[in-house]
């Protein structure tokens, strides 16, 4: 069904909405706050119900009082006022159960007795439980046809846990009422993506290989393991960030301009460019891809341990906490057009940041000194400092100066531009989407696994010519070699803003 997108009135949806996982870390950091300021704001309707489910013995008050000190601690004093929060915790209830045992969904069966509201289960536990919680979901008689599910990433550890967890959540409930998270597609300015690509027709027309030279992404990320040692060996910055995040954005950036907004859309255009990622061969493993995992070093000041040093590390891991890579879309709009992508854990600031590099003109005319800085380049800052950046060359000012040139950004801040305007989180928007029953920012299934596909050839190629890390101090942009990859083209990663 195509639904209007561009209203700006959201199509208020009443929801119950059962969150599995509640007292997990997403949870209390990041969904019940997001849920708060949609309150706030006006956007959850009044008869909105949200359950917690989760498997500790609590009560309905002693869960609203978990829930408000998460919100202490993750929403700021100033959007925390007491008639918000009492309203907002008003509307939670709580259900003890073990997710693992079909009979006690009963609970959540009488709970929703009497609602006409459609349901949203959100799944905030391990992939690995996903498929049980549906089945039981449907054994239970919970659902009905109008019952969505989230879920959180990583779904699966290669193509082929993926398609068996999509398998079951397929089996209780339709593609088009799975919602598939992947949360910097409700970023702000991740969605701004698609109103640069295609509201503006400047770069409507030089969009492709015949003015772009190459494209940069980069999500460079201060944190450590941060006690998910467990989880984080078995995957990697690889699985964690590439295999959706970055991906993603590079879909974002790389596909063709869909014919209108509508989801499926969407879809089709990056699944195309999915499609068309060169896989990597041979020699081209060792030369352009560096896997890097850090050694003790600094942050902010501090000393930090290296990756092996973490809380539960097993020493001998050569998991990566680095990846940088030359990729490239293998199709008419993008041929001989390398994006290199690099992510990070523990480097030395938060920075998501997309750089596209325009060609230099045909002829050139100026000091020859100068000729290197001669070209366009579009900075999309990301996180923090939202923003856009178009660096052009103008004339240096003064009577001394001739014609030499002064590279030098027009430059749109969020912050600055819409002063009054608070930038919501990632999940705010996912969640309001879900309730209002949009997929546009949704991963639909053959995204996943054709990314899946592409990564697991890559890790393949890892394991035959057995690469192990390279080593790079926390607080560091990474092993050396990742920045040799790219000057060896005669480029660098951009570091100014
Ligand atoms: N945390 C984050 O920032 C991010 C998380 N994700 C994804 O979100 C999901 C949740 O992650 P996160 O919150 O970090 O994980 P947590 O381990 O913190 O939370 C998971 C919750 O599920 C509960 N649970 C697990 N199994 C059962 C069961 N059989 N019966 C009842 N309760 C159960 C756990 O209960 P108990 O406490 O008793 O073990 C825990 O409260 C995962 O899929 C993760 O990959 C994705 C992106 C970021
Ligand atoms: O999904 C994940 O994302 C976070 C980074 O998210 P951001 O919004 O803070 O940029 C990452 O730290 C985590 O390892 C990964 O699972």
């Amino acid at each position: 069904m195509l639904r209007n997108i561009h209203s700006q009135e959201p199509n208020r949806l009443d929801v119950d909405l059962a969150l599995f996982g509640a007292l997990g870390d997403l949870a209390l950091r990041k969904l019940f706050p997001a849920l708060y300021h949609l309150d706030r704001e006006g956007l959850l309707p009044s008869e909105t119900r949200l359950l917690g489910l989760a498997r500790h013995e609590l009560d309905r008050q002693g869960f609203q009082a978990k829930v408000g000190s998460a919100l202490k601690s993750r929403v700021s004093a100033e959007d925390l006022d007491k008639k918000s929060q009492e309203r907002f915790l008003a509307r939670i209830d709580y259900l003890k159960i073990d997710f693992a045992n079909p009979e006690e969904y009963a609970l959540l069966r009488d709970w929703r007795e009497g609602s006409s509201r459609p349901m949203i289960v959100y799944l905030s536990v391990p992939a690995s439980i996903f498929g049980e919680i549906c089945c039981n979901l449907k054994a239970g008689d919970c659902l009905d046809e109008k019952s969505r599910v989230v879920v959180e990433k990583p779904i699966g550890y290669d193509l082929e846990s993926s398609c068996e967890i999509n398998d079951v959540i397929g089996d209780v409930f339709p593609e088009s009422r799975i919602y598939r998270i992947d949360h910097y597609l409700g970023k702000e300015t991740v969605q701004n993506l698609i109103a640069l690509r295609f509201a503006n027709p400047l770069f409507g027309t030089q969009w492709n290989q015949n003015h772009v030279s190459h494209v940069e992404i980069t999500v460079a990320e201060t944190v450590g393991i941060e006690g998910r040692w467990g989880y984080f060996d078995q995957a990697g910055q690889l699985r964690d960030m590439v295999q959706n995040h970055l991906l993603q954005l590079l879909c974002l950036i790389a596909m063709d301009p869909p014919s209108n907004l509508d989801a499926d859309a969407i879809r089709d255009e990056k699944v195309k460019v999915l499609k068309a990622l060169k896989p990597f061969t041979g020699e081209a493993i060792g030369r352009d891809v560096v896997r890097g995992q850090y050694i003790a070093g600094t942050h902010a000041g501090q000393s930090v341990p290296g990756y092996l040093e973490e809380e539960g590390a097993d020493k001998a891991s050569h998991t990566e906490t680095f990846v940088a890579m030359k990729t490239e879309v293998a199709n008419w709009r993008w041929a001989g057009v390398p994006f290199y992508l690099r992510t990070g854990k523990r480097m030395p600031e938060k920075l998501s940041q997309i750089v596209i590099h325009f060609r230099q003109q045909p002829h050139y005319i100026f000091d020859p000194d100068q000729r290197s800085l001669a070209a366009n380049k579009l900075i999309i800052r990301l996180q923090p400092e939202e923003g856009i950046a178009l660096q052009v060359l103008t004339k240096d000012s003064g009577l001394d100066k001739g014609m030499r040139l002064r590279p030098g950004p027009l430059h749109l801040d969020f912050h600055s531009a819409f002063p009054k305007t608070r930038i919501p989180d990632a999940y705010e928007r996912l969640l309001l989407e879900v309730m209002k029953g949009q997929q546009y920012l949704f991963v639909r299934r053959d995204e996943i696994e054709y990314a899946w596909r592409w990564i697991d050839h890559l890790i393949e190629g890892w394991q035959a010519h057995e690469l192990p890390p390279r080593r790079y101090p926390a607080g560091s942009w990474g092993p050396v070699a990742s920045i040799a990859m790219i000057t060896q083209d005669g480029r660098s990663w951009y570091e100014d803003y």
